[in-house]
Formats: structure tokens, sequence, C-alpha cells
């Protein structure tokens, strides 16, 4: 699935913090329909690389294309409106409100007319009507109630509608951090089934992970980070986990990689 335009396309990206390089010429590409793992070693600068994708770091130099079209990320708002949708670490998510506020959370529709436009009062109909559709699309409604509390969900629950969250408003891209790093077993099998229901959905996923066995499940490709840019992408179907693990931290590089100063 590499014809066409990537949906996502970064060349050349840097971003100094003091005498810390965090990205150094750092590319990226996503197709459409495609699964994407970011993986590197601590401080290789996924983080950077991914805030940058998402408009919570603007670079010092280089491009970043949404669909064959430059675009200047001033704030995560920025990325938001062109569809681009991340679910970082700690959720962001309210503990104490509903599943169907913290879907809407920010961007609460508001009712039609005066009552919303003067008076602010929330169209709840609407947003929870969108929110139980969006929860049992990706097949989440193992949760019964979307009047339930957040804080009373399990962790792979509030995970689930983070993601779906994402994903109903996430036009163009998904962006997970670290989705299963907190889950057990049974909670992280859910969760990357709900990634793959999100591609078949035909939303492209970029994946961050120290997770191999989780990268190397769903991931259709791997780029791997190092020293703040791309050192490679591999196929899963190519390569093991413990040639990852190598190329990541630098013990081994790939057939025709060499590593640049
Ligand atoms: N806001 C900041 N101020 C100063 N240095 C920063 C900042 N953000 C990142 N860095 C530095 O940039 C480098 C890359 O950090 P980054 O968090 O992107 O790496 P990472 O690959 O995501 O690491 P990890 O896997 O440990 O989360 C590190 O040396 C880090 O200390």
């Amino acid at each position: 699935m590499t014809t066409g335009t990537p949906i996502l396309r970064a060349r050349g990206l840097m971003k100094r913090y003091g005498t810390v390089v965090a990205m150094n010429g750092a590319d990226f590409d996503l197709n459409a329909g495609e699964i994407v793992a970011v993986i590197g070693d601590n401080g290789a600068g996924k983080s950077t690389l991914i805030k940058a994708l998402s408009g919570a770091v603007t670079p010092d130099h280089g491009t970043i294309e949404l669909d064959g079209r430059p675009v200047h990320f001033r704030g995560p708002e920025d990325a938001r409106a062109e569809g681009i949708e991340t679910v970082y670490q700690n959720l962001a998510m309210s503990p104490a409100l509903s599943i169907a506020d913290n879907m809407f959370l920010g961007r609460e529709w508001r009712k039609p007319g005066i009552m919303g436009s003067v008076f602010r009062q929330m169209d709840r109909p609407r947003m929870e009507k969108f929110a139980r559709d969006k929860l049992s699309e990706l097949g989440l409604m193992t949760i019964q109630n979307i009047h339930q509390a957040v804080e009373t969900l399990s962790g792979g629950q509030r995970q689930g509608v983070a993601v779906a969250r994402a994903a109903a408003f996430g036009s163009k891209v998904v962006i997970l951090d670290e989705p299963t790093a907190a889950l057990g077993v049974k909670e992280s099998r859910r969760v990357l089934e709900l990634i793959r229901d999100v591609r078949a959905r035909g939303i492209p996923i970029i994946l961050i992970s120290h997770n191999m066995p989780h990268v190397f499940e769903v991931a259709d490709r791997i780029h791997i980070h190092r020293l703040g840019r791309r050192l490679c992408e591999i196929s899963p179907k190519d390569y093991s986990m413990s040639d990852a693990v190598a190329f990541m931290t630098g013990a081994k590089l790939p057939e025709g990689v060499t590593e640049q100063a």
C-alpha cells in the first residue's frame, strides 16, 4: 500500500534545545491504510518527532506535508483542525466526567439557535448519540453506559475511549503514544485489536512503542529512529525483533544503510 502521495511526510526536521539536538534531520513517511510503528532507544527523539507531527513542537527547520501540501502547525489545535489526532500516554481525560463528556472535551457541540450561540447550552442528545455510535462502531460497547465516569473504567477501557475519541475526530491520522504501556495482557490485546479496527476504517496510524512483540504484531512498517533521525524503515516480515533492537541501539546496521556522523 505504498502507492500515491504519502498522507504525512516530513523531511529534514531539526529541533534543538540549547545544546541538545532532539531532532537532527528527521524524515518520516506515513501512507494510506497503514500502521507505522516508531521505535528507538530512550532519548532517540521519537517524542520530539511525534510532537512536531502533532503540532506540539515547532521544528527549527524542515518540512511537513499533509496529503502533499506543506503545513505549519503553530500548536496542537492546528494539527487537530487538519485531522491529526494524538493520544498521549496520560490520555488527557477528566476522570470525574462521563465517557461522552470526555469524548467531546474541548469541542462540545452547542444546541442549534440562540440556546447554543448565546446561552452556550450543549447539545447533549446529539453528543451522546455520536459517542455511542463511535464506541459501537469500534466494538467498544462492552462499555454499557456512556454516562459512566471515566474513573470507573478499567485501564484498557479508558485507553479504548481515548482511541475511539481520536478515531472519531482524526479524519486523516491517529497518533498513539505507548497505548499499551500501562495495560495488562488481555487489555493490551483488546487495544491492539482496536488499532487494527481503526486501520480497517481507513485511518492510518502512527504507533510509538517500546513493546517489540506489539510492534511486530500490528505494524505494517517499522520506522527506526536513532540519534535524532530516521535510521531506516523495515518490514516486520523481513526482520526479527532482535534485529530491530540491534538497529535501534547501533549494535548493527541494516544492509545498505550507513550511519551519518
Ligand atoms: N523540552 C525539552 N527541553 C530540553 N531537552 C529536551 C526537551 N525535549 C526533549 N529534549 C531532549 O531531546 C532528546 C530527545 O528526546 P525525546 O523525548 O524526543 O526522545 P525519545 O526517543 O522520545 O525518548 P524516550 O523513549 O526516553 O521517551 C533527549 O536528549 C531529551 O532530553
